[in-house]
């Protein structure tokens, strides 16, 4: 089983070997993320070929084989021959993430179905049971967050970070951090006047 983490990788260079549909998919991922991203195919799919012509990739049109050394931290293996992945893979360097389409399990790396509200990241995975079954629950949990989720976090983590600042004991703070998340309290227009006030009122 993967352990769930999220990962910076701004301008971090991504290797994919392979520019079919799969890796349509998964370079966009790294793209929204803001890697340095270059593709390794004779062949690259329609939306990738659109990125390529908008110069948000590199394209090394060739054949990747058997042998070959990648110099990256995230290598993604994504041709339709499945030996040749695996043994891309066999001969990583040790310190390379790599992911293989064929056998995602057995990468070092798998995809969640993300949804994104502003701050909020929620990213769930089958453990490869069913990608579909993932991106149905992804919709259906969609539809049930607040639809203030982005302003709430906003508020939330201004306040969270002021809260920190203060002259207050841990057992305050806790309290403090614990009432605003409230959604009595999230949804009173003047939130912003009630934290003031509750703040004054603690510190006398
Ligand atoms: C979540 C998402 C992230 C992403 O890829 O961006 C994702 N697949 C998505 C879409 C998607 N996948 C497939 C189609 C149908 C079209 C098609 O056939 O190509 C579509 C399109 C669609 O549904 O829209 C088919 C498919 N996918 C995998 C296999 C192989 C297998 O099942 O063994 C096959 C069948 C191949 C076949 O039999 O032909 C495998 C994987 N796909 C995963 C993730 C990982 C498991 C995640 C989990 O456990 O839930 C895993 C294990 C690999 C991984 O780690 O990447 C993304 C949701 C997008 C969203 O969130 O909106
Ligand atoms: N993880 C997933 O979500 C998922 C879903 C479907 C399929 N798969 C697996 O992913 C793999 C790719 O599937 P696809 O649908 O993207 O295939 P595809 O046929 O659309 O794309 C294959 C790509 O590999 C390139 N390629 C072929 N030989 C190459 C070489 N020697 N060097 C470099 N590039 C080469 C082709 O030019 C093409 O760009 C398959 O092994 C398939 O079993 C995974």
């Amino acid at each position: 089983m993967h352990m769930p983490l999220f990962l910076e990788v701004k301008n971090q260079t991504v290797i994919a070997v392979g520019g079919g549909a799969v890796a349509a998919r998964k370079v966009r991922h790294f793209l929204d993320a803001g890697a340095a991203i270059t593709i390794i195919a004779p062949k690259l799919h329609p939306f990738l070929q659109q990125l390529y012509q908008k110069g948000k990739i590199k394209w090394q049109e060739r054949e990747v084989h058997e042998g070959e050394h990648f110099n990256c931290l995230f290598l993604l293996l994504m041709t339709d021959k499945k030996e040749l992945n695996m043994s891309l893979y066999e001969n990583k360097q040790p310190h390379q993430l790599a992911y293989v389409a064929n056998d995602a399990m057995k990468s070092d790396v798998s995809f969640p179905a993300v949804l994104q509200r502003g701050a909020l990241s929620l990213a769930l995975s089958t453990g490869g049971a069913s990608p579909v079954y993932a991106k149905q629950l992804k919709n259906k949990l969609a539809d049930q967050l607040p639809a203030e989720i982005e302003a709430d976090l906003i508020f939330l983590d201004q306040a969270r970070k002021r809260i920190l600042t203060l002259p207050l004991t841990p057992e305050q703070k806790k309290q403090i951090l614990q009432k605003i998340t409230e959604e009595e309290f999230l949804r009173q227009g003047n939130r912003q006047q009630l934290l003031e006030e509750m703040l004054e009122a603690v510190q006398k």
